[in-house]
């Protein structure tokens, strides 16, 4: 059985599959959020990319009779932490259990370790987009491809995720996740608190007054990737970075987004992640401290 945490954007469009294939899923939400009016006879309203509109119920968690085998946390990072001590603290994982971290931004392998010693730690990343309109009311605005894998390519995918995968055509299991996740935070460091300090959507970034600016953003990437040995070079970044830039440049930016709705932003685990990743190697990144220092600034007032 696979057990999702929370019911936001992205978890509600794993559920979604989970829903349309048949697979068997449960729910593990807050005791506030199951009290909460907010969540009308236990059921998810769920708007696909064509607007259809799909009433799911929602099978709840509430006892810790059948020991999680696999745990999915599509929460925000700077979540993950809170989720797993609440997921100890009322259940317990089956021996050889796995968990998969699906967020932007990296840094919380250590946490799901230090929490679940024994547990395999698997990583997730996603180009699906949605949103919630309010608790329990979520509208996919973007069809994309979903891809897991693990750590250092040590383990191999576990029968439950593979059975998600099989029927999920925009799935699959990768070899390469560390990589792909470097990747996206790369382009996350860039295109999220550039758009977020500025207050502006994705595609401005492509008009010559940012220009500079993002191509210091790439050097510096450039520097840390190689102290990491990762395959990337600068042309290769610079012009995905900009296809992501053009694809998307009627959005907002996630962090856009949190910013200007005064959430808490995931600051910390990407342009975070990077300095501190890249300090360990006595590398100086002037231009992502300067963006995480305003990003901070904006994030205060
Ligand atoms: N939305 C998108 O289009 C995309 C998002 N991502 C990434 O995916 C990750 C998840 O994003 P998204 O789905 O948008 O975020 P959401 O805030 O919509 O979803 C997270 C959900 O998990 C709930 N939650 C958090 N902690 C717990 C807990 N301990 N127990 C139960 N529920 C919990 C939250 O509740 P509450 O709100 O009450 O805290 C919220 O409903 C982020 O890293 C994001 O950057 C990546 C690609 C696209
Ligand atoms: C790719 C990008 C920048 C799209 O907006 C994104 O992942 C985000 O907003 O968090």
């Amino acid at each position: 059985m696979l057990t999702i945490v929370g019911c936001g954007a992205i978890s509600a469009t794993v559920i979604y599959q989970c829903y349309k294939q048949q697979i068997p899923f449960e729910v593990l939400l807050r005791a506030q959020d199951i009290a909460t009016t907010a969540l009308p006879k236990k059921c998810l309203l769920f708007t696909d990319f064509n607007g259809s509109e799909h009433h799911i119920d929602l099978p709840l968690k509430t006892n810790d009779e059948s020991p999680i085998e696999l745990l999915l946390l599509a929460v925000k990072s700077y979540q993950v932490e809170a989720a797993l001590s609440q997921v100890k603290q009322k259940f317990s994982l089956a021996k050889n259990a796995h968990i998969v971290l699906l967020h932007n931004g990296m840094g919380t392998v250590s946490s799901a370790h230090k929490i679940f010693p024994s547990a395999h730690v698997l990583l997730a990343s996603t180009t699906y987009a949605a949103f919630s309109k309010e608790k329990f009311n979520i509208i996919q605005t973007g069809i994309g491809e979903t891809v897991f894998g693990c750590l250092k390519n040590t383990a191999e995918c576990p029968a439950l995720l593979q059975g998600l995968i099989n029927s999920w055509q925009q799935a699959s299991w990768v070899t390469d996740i560390e990589n792909r996740l470097w990747l996206k935070l790369f382009i996350n460091s860039v295109i999220n608190p550039l758009t977020a300090v500025n207050n502006i959507k994705n595609g401005e970034l492509r008009s010559p007054r940012y220009s500079a600016h993002v191509e210091k953003l790439i050097d510096e990437i450039m520097q840390l990737s190689v102290c990491l040995k990762l395959p990337f070079n600068h042309s290769q970044l610079n012009s995905t970075v900009y296809q992501v830039i053009e694809n998307t440049a009627e959005n907002y930016s996630s962090m856009q987004q949190d910013v200007a709705h005064q959430r808490k932003t995931e600051i910390d685990f990407i342009t975070g992640y990077l300095l501190q990743q890249a300090k360990q190697y006595n590398l100086v990144l002037p231009c992502h401290l300067s963006l995480y220092q305003q990003l901070k600034q904006v994030e205060k007032a």
